[in-house]
């Protein structure tokens, strides 16, 4: 019998639809309980090639269908109508097969004030604790503490599972940049996993390191407990929907298992217990529509038979935005654009296999959190608060459901300890034109951290064959802040190009340039915005009432048995990335559901 016909034919307890960063870590944490069942169903196949594993290869398999789902969202009116890749991971592991490897934690301060938004049981505490559970630090090499590398134990977690420590190689612009921001007045900060994330450092990366690869869901989680014979993971299968019985009267609506297709064939597997949807920020909210949980309009519209009315699922969608700036360098530089040789690139992976070490070993490593106040003037801050608080009292945003997150993001604005703006410095040059071939160059981006741009994702037919229209109202924003903080953005990154060490090095910015009017940045802004591949917010932790999609507990509202675990709910956008706080969610999903139904559901494998 075929692998999908076994499976539509067990009794499962739990089915999780989506074996990605959130899904396949809670679906192994789950199945630490053998009296439990637990069922799998993700798109991807397993990769684990030097294209997923190798840390230097970071970047190379986006687009590639075979690894990404390749999204684009539709034309943005505000960034001259241009569609903006969004890639996820399509094999097993999802994302974090694919991500950048960044192992960061998110704010005490943001954290803390989810409360405000109605939301209990996520504080900073809670989530340090299912963070830490979830890392298995190992602390930095010397050279690592020489480019100042997190080396302080107490705020890490040792016990847990992703392998997580400090890159082995440096470019050497790292202390360069260093030397820039410290004379800018922004402070090394030697603890990122404290809590405070203000500050230049070096990041806590998500790699194994003996082996100097990546460490993922699919091998920190499921390898350990694959070989159990109450976990199983149907890879190359899709989800269509998960199949809601009828409601009597107001009773919630009860999941009864999962419709999906492989190889061309339709099944259903049933479930005693929950089904847990975990399909990541895009597809989460599809899915949900397509089994008939949505704004009832759009449904009707569609055609799908509405089984709750939640008119939140897929709105509410943010991300960060980025804008990247290239310069040239002077003198000789070893820069990632080195390894597009290939023979520079055969003898660095030859060397990486021998020693483990080298650039294949390592990406860059080193980013910048800063408040509004470290990066934008009092005066241009005053006309800024003008504009966006005389935007706020339009009756669309004052009778909003969303009223609490606008006065929550308008709070953090005016609060030092909330990172407004990221910023990246690359070692490569990213743009196209480039004007001189021979130079070396890098690239400096800089990342909105909490864009006011709120836009949505929805089903555009009832088959789960269609991707879903994804609009995020880039740089659509009350009283025009995003693009005003943009702007103020890039005219820092100016001075950044120009001051200490970092300066010195600088032979030429290439574009933008320092001399071009506001009406010319805009301009650039408007081309060549993006998405940093954050995108979150489409299934929110809401109360019902502001729109929410599932409750502090993470079950979807209007039903029994249904929960959601991903990046899709959070409700409001972190000023760091997301992953690490994405596994402390499978771990905190995991106690939950323990919690709930007296599972003795260990968290942990
Ligand atoms: C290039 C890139 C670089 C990044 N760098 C970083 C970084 O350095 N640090 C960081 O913290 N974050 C980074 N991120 C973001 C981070 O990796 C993601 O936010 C995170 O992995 C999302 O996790 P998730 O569980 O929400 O979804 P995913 O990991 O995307 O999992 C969703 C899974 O569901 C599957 N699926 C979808 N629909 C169905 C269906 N109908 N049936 C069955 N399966 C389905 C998908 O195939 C996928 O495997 C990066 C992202 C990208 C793309």
């Amino acid at each position: 019998m075929d692998a999908a016909s076994i499976f539509s034919r067990q009794n499962f307890d739990y089915i999780v639809v989506g074996g990605g960063t959130t899904g396949l870590a809670l679906a192994s944490l789950l199945s630490t309980n053998k009296n439990i069942h637990v069922g799998v169903i993700e798109v991807g196949e397993r990769k684990d090639d030097d294209l997923v594993l190798v840390p230097g290869m970071i970047g190379r398999v986006l687009g590639n269908p075979e690894y990404d789902w390749g999204f684009l969202t539709k034309p943005q009116v505000n960034a001259k109508d241009r569609q903006i890749p969004i890639n996820r991971g399509k094999v097993l592991g999802g994302t974090s097969a694919l991500n950048y490897m960044a192992y960061c934690r998110g704010s005490r301060i943001e954290f803390d004030d989810w409360e405000k938004l109605g939301i209990k049981g996520w504080d900073w505490e809670t989530m340090r604790r299912v963070v830490n559970a979830s890392e298995a630090w190992t602390p930095p090499s010397d050279h690592a503490k020489q480019h100042n590398a997190d080396c302080v134990t107490q705020h890490h977690g040792r016990g847990g599972h992703v392998k997580t420590t400090a890159y082995s190689y440096y470019y050497d612009l790292v202390l360069p940049f260093f030397d820039t921001m410290n004379k800018l007045g922004v402070a090394t900060n030697y603890s990122e996993a404290s809590g405070d994330l203000i500050g230049i450092w070096t990041y806590t990366a998500s790699i194994d390191p003996e082996t100097r690869t990546r460490s993922y869901s699919t091998n920190a989680y499921y390898d350990h407990v694959s070989n159990r014979p109450n976990i199983v993971v149907l890879t190359g299968a899709q989800a269509t929907k998960v199949l809601m019985g009828d409601r009597e009267g107001r009773a919630p609506s009860r999941a009864l298992g999962v419709e999906f297709m492989k190889a061309g064939g339709k099944f259903a597997a049933s479930v005693r217990r929950e089904v847990i949807i975990c399909a990541g920020a895009l597809q989460t909210p599809q899915l949900l529509e397509l089994s008939g949980i949505g704004n009832t309009e759009l449904l009707k519209h569609l055609n799908i038979p509405v089984k709750v009315d939640l008119p939140g699922v897929g709105e509410n969608f943010q991300d960060h935005f980025v804008v990247p700036m290239g310069a040239e360098l002077k003198g000789r530089h070893i820069t990632v654009d080195d390894l597009s040789s290939p023979s520079f690139s055969d003898k660095e992976l030859d060397h990486y296999r021998a020693t483990r070490s080298g650039m294949l070993s390592s990406t860059l490593s080193t980013l910048v959190f800063i408040p509004t106040s470290a990066f934008i003037s009092p005066d241009v801050m005053k006309s800024m608060l003008t504009s966006l608080d005389r935007a706020l009292l339009r009756p669309a945003i004052q009778n909003s459901p969303y009223k609490k997150w606008y006065e929550l993001q308008r709070s953090w604005l005016e609060n030092d300890g909330v990172a407004q703006l990221e910023i990246i410095l690359f070692p490569s040059y990213t743009h196209e034109g480039c004007t001189n071939e021979n130079a070396r160059h890098y690239t400096m981006s800089v990342f909105l951290q909490h864009a006011w741009s709120r836009g949505y994702v929805h089903a555009k037919s009832s088959s789960i064959l269609d991707p879903p229209e994804i609009d995020p109202a880039t740089l659509e924003s009350p009283g025009d802040i995003d693009m005003t903080m943009l702007v103020e953005a890039v005219k820092y990154a100016f001075k950044i190009m120009q001051t200490g060490a970092l300066g010195d090095l600088t032979a030429n910015i290439v574009e933008p340039q320092p001399s071009w009017s506001d009406d010319k940045l805009r301009d650039y802004v408007r081309s060549v915005v993006k998405s940093a591949l954050h995108p979150i917010g489409t299934a929110s932790m809401l109360p019902r009432s502001a729109n929410g999609v599932v409750d502090n507990n993470l079950k979807v509202y209007g039903t029994s048995n249904l929960r959601v675990a991903d990046a899709s709910i959070f409700p409001i956008h972190m000023g760091t990335h997301p992953q690490a706080t994405l596994y402390g969610l499978a771990h905190r999903a995991a106690e939950i559901i323990q919690e709930s139904q007296d599972n003795n559901v260990s968290a942990k494998l």
